[in-house]
């Protein structure tokens, strides 16, 4: 198909997506425990992926080179062929369709295996693609766990992974592309720096903290889960924190005003509740939660619900500090100065995002210049439009132009050697806490602010 061909069909897929949002967003719920209300917002930001990149294919094009002596080269943009896309627990919906929405784009061909916790949503975009027009055998779903996964990167008729996990995965997967010269992304996990200054507006930076520890669970790469605060705010900050935590209405997901729901599964629940033990064990004050969550529900009483918790008296050697918990666990570390806490912030083998709270916008743009990190958000986070890049620096995986698998968009990918990073600033405060859609946040970029780096 041409390029403007594609673009009819995703367009159409994405249209099929936002008819069906209630539907789809229900399905999520079931399948991954996280709430109706978060659900919603993954589906939007799916049909908004495949939007925008239905919006790229037919712009993709070669160039015309002229040479001497009257002759000419050009160059063509080609489909790589078949990618395999591998998925993790946390957003398979949307992680699915920011794999296959630039893949299909540029022409690829897509096998896509979702981790075995969350098998289902994606078989519905299989078949939405299907309806929408997508070539039989073109999007693929393939169950299975770790042996299917390896199976798919080895086989030598796939042209590129494209790998959203943990780190230990990560380093497999790129090994068994290395063996076969294959391009690989990496999105994996994240330990990242939220740092908030005593100019900062307190309101704002507590719904902040809440947003960038709290989503699904706590089950997110990108979470600012080491959360610095300027000493001088410390007690009114943390008082204020614990009390909004504890109000966080957790229970049955698919309830409309629930905003925590089940984590994934009793082993990764053992291990949430493993870290908070250690934390104690090695001097952290335990200042809210981090216990089980009964609903009254019968129907829901085995569920693997917990209480959010805050961390406080913490260091930044220890465990809980040091380590991806994904769960809904938030450290408070005090700092006296800027140079200070950058430096803390950036001592850590992950680099996938980072977050600035502060009046001060040259103190703003100056830290998130200086943190070693994908993305940066200032006075918000964990907001991710599909137009922006994501990914990481160091061990949170390779950072690609827009979203995972984009780098089957060959030529717009990052020459090797140079990094991106983005800086989202809101002109909103946080309020998707609150209850209030996403669309309420108009974000804006400025592209000579945000990105640095020889990109
Ligand atoms: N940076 C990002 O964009 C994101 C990163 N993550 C990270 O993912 C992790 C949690 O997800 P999990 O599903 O537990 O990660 P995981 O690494 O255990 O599994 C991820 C996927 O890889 C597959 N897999 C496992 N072993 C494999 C192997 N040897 N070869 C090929 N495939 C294999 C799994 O079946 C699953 O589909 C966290 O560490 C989190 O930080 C999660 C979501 C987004």
């Amino acid at each position: 198909m041409s390029g403007m061909e594609r673009c009819r069909v995703m367009l159409e897929a994405a249209r099929i997506i936002r008819e069906q949002r209630e539907e789809i967003a229900t399905m999520e719920t079931i399948n991954n425990g996280k709430s109706i209300f978060e659900a919603r917002v993954d589906i939007d930001i799916s049909w908004q992926c495949l939007e925008y990149y239905a919006g790229l294919a037919g712009s993709l094009a070669g160039e015309h080179i002229q040479l001497p002596g009257g002759s000419f080269g050009y160059t063509r943009r080609e489909p790589l062929g078949v990618c395999v896309g591998i998925g993790a627990w946390n957003y398979p919906f949307q992680i699915a369709c920011w794999k296959s929405g630039p893949a299909l784009a540029c022409g690829n061909a897509m096998v896509f295996k979702p981790s075995p916790f969350t098998p289902i949503s994606v078989v519905r975009l299989a078949e939405i693609f299907t309806e929408a027009g997508v070539p039989k055998g073109l999007f693929n779903v393939v169950q299975g766990g770790a042996a299917t996964g390896q199976f798919l990167c080895q086989h030598p008729d796939v042209a590129k992974i494209s790998f959203t996990g943990s780190v230990p995965t990560g380093m497999k997967i790129m090994e068994m592309a290395a063996k076969g010269i294959k391009p690989v992304t990496l999105e994996l996990g994240g330990k990242s720096p939220l740092i908030i200054f005593s100019d900062a507006d307190l309101e704002n930076a507590v719904k902040g903290a809440l947003m960038a520890n709290f989503l699904t669970q706590g089950e997110v790469c990108c979470n600012g889960t080491r959360v610095f605060v300027e000493r001088k705010i410390l007690d009114t900050f943390t008082k204020e924190v614990v009390k909004r935590t504890q109000k966080i209405k957790i229970g049955d997901p698919l309830l409309e005003d629930t905003r925590m729901g089940a984590l994934i599964n009793r082993p990764h629940l053992n291990r949430v509740q493993g870290f908070i033990k250690q934390a104690k064990e090695q001097g952290a004050e335990v200042l809210c939660g981090g216990d089980l969550y009964v609903p009254d529900d019968q129907k829901l009483k085995n569920g693997y619900y917990m209480r959010p918790c805050v961390l406080g008296n913490c260091k930044d050697d220890m465990t809980c500090v040091k380590e991806e918990i994904f769960g809904p666990v938030m450290a408070i570390l005090p700092f006296d100065t800027e140079e200070e806490v950058v430096e803390r912030a950036n001592a850590t083998k992950f680099g996938l995002a980072g977050g600035v709270f502060t009046r001060d916008i040259q103190k703003a743009h100056r830290v998130v210049a200086a943190l070693k990190a994908g993305m940066c958000f200032i006075n918000n986070y964990n907001v991710s439009p599909v137009e922006l890049p994501f990914g990481g620096y160091k061990s949170s995986g390779e950072l690609c132009v827009t979203s995972p698998g984009t780098c089957q968009l060959q030529g717009l990918r990052v020459a090797p050697g140079t990094a991106w990073s983005c800086v989202l600033t809101p002109a909103l405060p946080c309020r998707i806490w609150q209850g209030e859609r996403p669309g309420s946040h108009r974000v804006l970029l400025a592209a000579e602010d945000c990105l640095r780096g020889d990109g």
